[in-house]
């Protein structure tokens, strides 16, 4: 028997008013992998992650997690609309980082990591500062604790940023540009806090970036899509060394030049 999907998008359409963002995407992730989601602007990346994280409705499609519909509820062989309780417990599998850090600006680095766990998880303040300590290590923020976002760079907020979303346990981590609010010189640090993470943590991981580089090397596969379609998908090597589809051709083609 093959293993379950960690995340299955089914035939997904989304639209705002005339406009298709998404035009019946299919799309497998499985336990563990690594997916990059590259493409040029408008084509729908970021709308991939905002449903996943049930941020926008779905107007078409299903979207399913390990085998359960994140918005739906099988009933007699049927589907039906879920209740929020059901959306929440799917929805506490996914953890998710912004473009825009998105920190607590009133609250320390330590505070943004367990409101979170404490308010929604009902964690224990010791176990979850405890798990927020070991979190900010990794990202190298140990003795950062207990400065306020003013007060850290952009980099290092978007560390704080990704240790918070972890300190919900998140089996996926959908990721946005994470990269492209942040001066050039402090890329490097959050992409190899997410290298680390690659390495060290079963997780499942969905990127959107425009870091070329990046996907090449991190990603077990790379999605190219066009028009709220995966235009053309496979193992980074492939995609990147030898494009089949014209227009990822074109897009890569495009993102070369541009330096
Ligand atoms: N709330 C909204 N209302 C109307 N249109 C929207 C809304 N959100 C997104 N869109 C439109 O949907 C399309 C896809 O947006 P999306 O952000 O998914 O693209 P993207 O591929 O991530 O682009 P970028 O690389 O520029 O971030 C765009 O044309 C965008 O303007």
């Amino acid at each position: 028997m093959t293993e379950q999907p960690m995340v299955r998008f089914e035939n997904v359409s989304k639209r705002y008013g005339t406009l298709t963002v998404l035009d019946g995407l299919d799309l497998e992730i499985k336990r563990g992998e690594k997916v990059s989601v590259i493409g040029p602007s408008g084509s729908g990346k970021t709308t991939v992650l905002r449903m996943l994280m049930t941020l926008e409705t779905i107007n078409d499609g299903v979207i399913w997690v390990e085998g359960e519909p994140l918005t739906h509820m099988q009933r007699n062989g049927k589907l039906v609309p879920a209740d929020i309780n059901h959306i929440r417990k799917i929805r506490a599998k996914i953890g998710m980082v912004f473009q825009s850090f998105n920190l607590f600006p009133h609250m320390t680095a330590m505070a943004n990591c367990i409101e979170a766990p404490i308010t929604v998880l009902g964690m224990k303040r010791a176990d979850a500062e405890a798990r927020a300590a070991d979190l900010l290590e990794m990202v190298g923020l140990g003795q950062k604790k207990g400065h306020y976002p003013s007060q850290l760079s952009g980099g290092q907020q978007q560390r704080v940023a990704i240790a918070r979303a972890l300190a919900m346990r998140p089996k996926i981590m959908l990721f946005d540009e994470v990269t492209s609010a942040l001066d050039p010189e402090l890329v490097g640090e959050v992409l190899e806090v997410i290298r680390k993470l690659g390495r060290e943590h079963d997780l499942t991981m969905l990127m959107v970036t425009h870091q070329m580089g990046f996907a090449k090397e991190f990603s077990d596969r790379v999605c190219f899509f066009h028009a709220g379609k995966i235009c053309e998908q496979g193992p980074p090597k492939e995609l990147f060394g030898a494009p089949k589809n014209e227009r990822t051709q074109q897009f890569l083609r495009a993102v070369l030049e541009a330096g």
